[in-house]
């Protein structure tokens, strides 16, 4: 069942439109990677969702409420970790996130439960009665989140949550992520660091100009690219003439052979009898294989196939 539905959503600034025609249903229970380069709409996007920013035309529902409509019930709903930190340096973190609490309602006994569930949840606990002041950028993060998800929302947003923070906080976060998600959240994350998206993500969309250029699963996404791959053979001498006749294969689209000629890089797009093939080639020409790697297509290589551009252009 769906939980986010994006209805042809639309958002422009004068004339420029910064998401565009946007329509994208997030099941119940998923891990959601939105990926896309720097100004490619995504925090547009997740501020339009969270109620930040109105859509100039389309809606969004969460839960089967429309943000248009009910903006209160959705955010009832929601736990948005923004990119920038949404944290008091002047007051202690259990003070906090006690402050978040009581903006959702919550009161007594039930409060101070949750206010330690989310510090505890984070890592944050015994540093309870310090001030974000003395804390680490990925402490401060960790915080951001403890604020986001005190009262157990339902569907929880960060907006790039990693930026600029010391791997071991990261490594929190996305195991943060998991256990969350583990705990019954559906959660929507932005990246524009591929490697997470796949680590933790069921489905990923990519965002392109403020278009969905791509939504699935790794796997379909693979699909929908046509995906090539790299096979990396390590023979005992040069290719010489196999070299021609490997180019000849109608799958191969690339051959790169190191400086010394022992290393090489084989293109592929992907079909049944691809290696086979090849490796007639290399034993007909008396070549021994000494090793070979496959090298797993990735979201950085789909998004360049798609774009033309890497993920990291401004
Ligand atoms: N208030 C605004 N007025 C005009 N243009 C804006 C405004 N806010 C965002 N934009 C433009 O909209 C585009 C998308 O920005 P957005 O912040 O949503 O991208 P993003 O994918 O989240 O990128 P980043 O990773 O840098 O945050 C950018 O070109 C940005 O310059």
């Amino acid at each position: 069942m769906s939980l986010v539905s994006f209805r042809d959503v639309v958002k422009k600034y004068d004339t420029k439109i910064t998401v565009n025609h946007l329509s994208l249903d997030i099941g119940e229970g998923e891990v959601f990677g939105l990926l896309g380069p720097n100004g490619a709409g995504k925090s547009t996007t997740i501020h339009m969702l969270s109620g930040l920013l109105n859509a100039s035309s389309g809606d969004i529902t969460v839960g089967g409420y429309s943000i248009k409509n009910q903006p209160l019930e959705v955010k009832r709903r929601i736990g948005l970790v923004p990119q920038e930190l949404a944290i008091y340096e002047t007051l202690t973190a259990r003070e906090n996130v006690t402050f978040f609490g009581k903006l959702y309602g919550l009161r007594g006994k039930l409060l101070q439960e949750r206010v330690a569930e989310a510090l505890q949840f984070v890592g944050l606990l015994e540093r309870a009665g310090d001030k974000p002041q003395t804390f680490s950028g990925g402490m401060k993060r960790r915080l951001n989140i403890a604020c986001a998800i005190m009262h157990r929302p339902k569907l929880i947003i960060m907006d790039e949550p990693t930026v600029g923070i010391d791997p071991q906080s990261r490594n929190h976060i996305l195991d943060s992520v998991r256990e969350l998600n583990k705990l019954g959240s559906t959660v929507i994350y932005t990246s524009h660091y591929m490697e997470e998206v796949e680590a933790i993500c069921s489905r990923v969309g990519i965002l392109d100009n403020g278009k969905l250029i791509a939504c699935g699963s790794k796997e379909e996404l693979k699909q929908q690219a046509g995906q090539e791959e790299k096979l990396i053979f390590e023979i005992d001498r040069k290719l010489g003439q196999a070299a021609e006749e490997m180019t000849q294969h109608p799958g191969v689209r690339r051959i790169d052979e190191q400086e010394n000629g022992t290393t090489v890089e084989v293109t592929v797009k992907e079909s049944p009898s691809m290696l086979q093939d090849l490796l007639f080639i290399i034993q007909k020409h008396g070549i021994t294989l000494r090793k070979l790697t496959r090298v797993e297509p990735n979201l950085e290589s789909m998004f360049l196939q798609m774009t033309g551009r890497t993920l990291r252009d401004e």
